[in-house]
């Protein structure tokens, strides 16, 4: 088999967006087949599977979950193995995640765990959110694999490569795409009053959306909400007729998701009625808070201290989102940061984590599995 760091290579050579992940299942399952045994098996789900590894005395079911999909970011890292797909990049590290899953799939494949272990590979986790389908998937067409406790990790750039970085109880925000349209009236850049320009009711409309999180929301709670993306009109010297603005918002409560939403419907009627046109809201997927259980989080932590060349960290919460919420919505378990050692932060198109991580983080979770019992 080849080395762990040439498998995240060539995932990294694949990014493929949600639900899309066509190539990348099959190099994984391409992968695993090379080296499974007769206590392994796989089910598939769309783009995704789940590895089951049967446990000689299994008294428990534990999962482990990886994120299959990238980015719509064109790659600047002008290293040799960067994306082969015009436009897209693992720019979030999921190529990472899923290597390190190959790995606990290959050394439960060496060594048979104890435990039962379930690898799940879900697809979408940018969007829009592969866990919540394929955990329905499960509970209705396989409830005997539904994990006792789940775990997974997310690389974290600012961290030296052999942390483990988590803490009990909110670790990511709850997150809704924003996704809004503005419909006027074009016409010539001569005569802007004979037309409704969009791109100007975009400007005022992202300029007061940036106004809620400051005046609206309690400042002791943490809220988000970003405009990512602004499409409008077609050349210079014609006014634009429709615009689009593609955002996200983070908060740390359901009840500030709700206001902030509320504020967001009042200025969007406030536009179209101020800029004479159509102004309509599509809220796209919503992923809910990752809140890890105290029992599972505080177990990484302590192993983490235990292991050498590892530091545990008790984190802050972040304002990230992850899907990996559903999962933790209904069963125990945690996530933590995974040290990735690299200037650029997560989504930069020049981001290239410390390849070191993968090894010390395969060899970390394998112990951390097989050593995990209950309260
Ligand atoms: C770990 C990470 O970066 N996750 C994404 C999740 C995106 C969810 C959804 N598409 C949204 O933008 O709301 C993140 O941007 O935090």
């Amino acid at each position: 088999m080849k080395s762990f760091i040439e498998v995240r290579r060539d995932l990294h050579r694949i990014p493929e967006i949600g639900f899309q992940e066509f190539k990348t299942q099959q190099y994984l399952l391409d992968t695993i087949t090379s080296f499974i045994k007769p206590y392994m098996r796989i089910i598939k789900w769309r783009t995704g599977f789940i590895l089951v590894i049967e446990g000689i005395n299994p008294r428990l079911q534990l999962g482990w979950r990886t994120d299959l999909d990238g980015l719509p970011v064109q790659e600047q890292t002008n290293l040799s193995y960067a994306s082969e797909h015009e436009g897209f990049m693992h720019a979030c590290g999921h190529d990472f995640h899923m290597t390190i899953a190959l790995g606990l799939a290959k050394r439960f494949a060496d060594v048979q765990p104890e435990h039962t272990i379930l690898l799940y590979f879900q697809p979408a986790e940018e969007g829009p959110g592969g866990a919540e389908p394929m955990l329905e998937w499960v509970k209705a067409e396989h409830p005997e694999l539904l994990p006792d406790y789940m775990f997974a990790c997310h690389i974290a750039p600012e961290y030296p490569v052999g942390t483990v970085a988590t803490r009990p109880g909110m670790l990511f925000a709850n997150t809704s795409e924003l996704f809004i349209d503005l419909k006027g009236l074009g016409g010539h850049a001569a005569f802007p009053h004979h037309t409704k320009d969009m791109t100007v009711a975009a400007a005022s409309l992202i300029m007061q959306l940036q106004t809620i999180v400051s005046r609206n929301i309690n400042p002791l709670e943490g809220s988000v909400i970003t405009v990512g993306k602004m499409t409008s009109g077609t050349v210079q010297n014609v006014i634009s007729d429709a615009a689009r603005l593609e955002g996200t918002i983070r908060t740390v409560t359901a009840e500030s998701m709700a206001q902030i939403k509320k504020r967001i419907q009042t200025l969007c009627e406030a536009t179209a009625l101020a800029f004479e046109c159509d102004v309509t809201i599509d809220y796209g997927s919503m992923y809910y808070q990752v809140y890890n259980d105290a029992h599972c989080a505080t177990s990484l932590l302590q192993y983490a201290d235990s292991v050498e060349g590892m530091t545990a960290y008790e984190c802050p919460p972040a304002m990230t989102g992850e899907d990996f919420g559903f999962f933790l919505k209904e069963i125990p378990g945690a996530m933590f940061w995974a040290g990735a050692n690299t200037p650029y932060g997560l989504h930069h198109a020049k981001i290239s984590p410390d390849e070191n991580l993968i090894e010390q983080n395969i060899l970390f979770v394998e112990g951390f599995l097989r050593q995990f019992h209950l309260k």
